[in-house]
């Protein structure tokens, strides 16, 4: 498998704090990759130095061969990013939003085609604004994929997302996966880590503390005696909400 990211003994201090503590790993190319961890662990800084967005105090950064001290702008030219929301000029509607990165990519991917790989269609002359919080996350996934990158970086994408919003959000990040781009996601949601990815990292207060398929992990707990202490329920709440409300978006 071939490594598309490869991060070695990467340290982050902010002033007299290191926020990032030495931590090495690499990303296999073509899968999801999840970097899981409580608040504060350092998942954003690290996600951000590996984007060019933050300087790191030391450690070295691959990506797709290139060394991010040499070749930064190299880099940026084969990885997707999502913007802060107010990236977006409020004047604009979703297709003339795509047109304007296509003018700054370079590119001339199809407007109406994205929105529907995205199940935006239907709103391609609506305002950034007008959207729902899933809409408004497929289409800044969406943007992440107008310069056809190998790579694309998602930073806690269905926090605050409802459950069906969630699983189509979940079913859009594994096409892209699966039509050979590598994603790397941070996420709260265990859930969504265990279905979603291939493989993640487990980071504490700035340091890697497991790495490994969700499978493997669950496994080698299970290995080390640990039970469950309730009795395991054929269904969840979110199986009850998604029976009675439907599969289906409810936002369209
Ligand atoms: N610009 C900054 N200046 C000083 N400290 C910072 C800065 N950015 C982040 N930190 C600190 O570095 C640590 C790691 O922050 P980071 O945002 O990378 O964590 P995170 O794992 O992404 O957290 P969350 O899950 O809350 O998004 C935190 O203690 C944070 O307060």
């Amino acid at each position: 498998m071939n490594k598309i990211i490869e991060v070695e003994k990467l340290v982050k201090m902010y002033g007299d704090f290191t926020a990032v503590k030495g931590i090495s790993f690499s990303v296999d190319e073509g899968e999801i990759f999840g970097l899981l961890g409580p608040n504060g662990a350092g998942k954003s800084t690290t996600l951000e130095i590996i984007e060019t967005l933050r300087s790191k105090t030391s450690g070295k950064v691959l990506v797709d061969g290139m060394d991010l001290d040499k070749q930064p702008n190299d880099i940026k030219k084969i990885i997707g990013v999502q913007l802060q929301t107010s990236g977006y000029y409020p004047g604009l509607n979703l297709t003339e939003l795509i047109e304007l990165f296509n003018g700054l990519y370079n590119r001339s991917v199809d407007a109406t085609q994205l929105l529907q790989m995205v199940n935006l269609k239907d709103k391609a002359k609506a305002k950034f604004k007008e959207l729902s919080g899933g809409q408004k996350q497929r289409f800044s996934i969406a943007t992440t994929l107008i310069n056809q990158p190998k790579i694309i970086f998602l930073d806690e994408p269905t926090t605050g997302l409802d459950p069906q919003a969630r699983r189509n959000l979940w079913d859009l990040i594994r096409d892209i996966r699966d039509k050979g781009t590598t994603v790397i996601i941070t996420t709260h949601y265990m859930d969504e880590a265990e279905v979603l990815c291939d493989r993640v990292a487990v980071i504490d207060s700035g340091e890697i503390i497991a790495i490994n398929s969700p499978d493997k992990m669950i496994d080698d707990l299970v290995a080390s005696g640990f039970e469950r202490k309730k009795e395991v329920k054929a269904a969840t709440l979110e199986d009850v909400f998604i029976n009675l409300t439907g599969k289906s978006l409810r936002e369209e």
